[in-house]
């Protein structure tokens, strides 16, 4: 069950992340239980977790970072990159659908649903207009904000990731961790 008291706002020195991290890993989104969106109001792209080197050796819990996705050209979330912009992926991966945006994650069991099979699941801080089932996505995870909690409702819950999406924002804000959005790994390659 959750522990009570306040949690820390921010995670990480702002001398930018540290070791273990950055953790990568990308994947077509498929779908889960379809419960992020119509439950929690917040919905979360799954990508699979299998072949993924360091998965069984991390701890569960929720993790923040950068995702890049490969929306289809044809999505009515596309919008224009400006060209000055230094974060933003080169120009070729621009064109081919790619997007830079912050994300905040879980990875485990969702202790509130008792889930049987282990899950890697992405809340992208973007509203999007339409879903994106099947695209690539590439993550970058940066830095580790708490463990997986049971909880005595789904309002504390959806209080809980509200907490996390603040604190993902305020922790990427900073010039070091800004930095993670330039890894090539979040346009596709490797
Ligand atoms: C940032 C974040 C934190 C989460 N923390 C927990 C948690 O502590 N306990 C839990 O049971 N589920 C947690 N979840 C998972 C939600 O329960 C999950 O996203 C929801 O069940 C939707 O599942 P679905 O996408 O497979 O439908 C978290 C999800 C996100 C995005
Ligand atoms: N900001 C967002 N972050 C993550 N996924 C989003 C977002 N906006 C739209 N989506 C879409 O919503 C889907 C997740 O919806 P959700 O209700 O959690 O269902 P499920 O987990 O069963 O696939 C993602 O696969 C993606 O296509």
């Amino acid at each position: 069950m959750r522990p009570d008291g306040p949690r820390p706002t921010i995670i990480g020195p702002d001398s930018g992340p540290e070791a273990p991290f950055p953790l990568r890993m990308k994947g077509k989104v498929v779908s889960g239980f379809g419960r992020g969106s119509k439950e929690l109001g917040i919905p979360t792209a799954n990508i699979p977790v299998e072949g993924v080197s360091w998965i069984d050796e991390a701890e569960s819990g929720v993790y923040f970072g950068w995702a890049g996705i490969q929306l289809p050209t044809s999505h009515p979330s596309l919008s224009p990159v400006p060209p000055s912009s230094s974060t933003a992926p080169p120009e070729d991966k621009v064109a081919e659908g790619w997007r830079i945006y912050p994300m905040v994650m879980s990875i485990g069991y969702n202790p509130f649903y008792k889930n049987k099979v282990r899950s890697a699941e992405v809340h992208v801080l973007h509203k999007f207009e339409t879903d994106f089932y099947g695209s690539e996505m590439a993550i970058s995870i940066l830095g580790y904000i708490r463990p997986e909690y049971d909880y005595v409702s789904v309002e504390a819950l959806i209080e809980d990731i509200n907490t996390d999406i603040e604190v993902s924002k305020r922790s990427l804000e900073r010039e070091a961790w800004q930095k993670g959005r330039e890894d090539r790994y979040l346009w596709g390659e490797e």
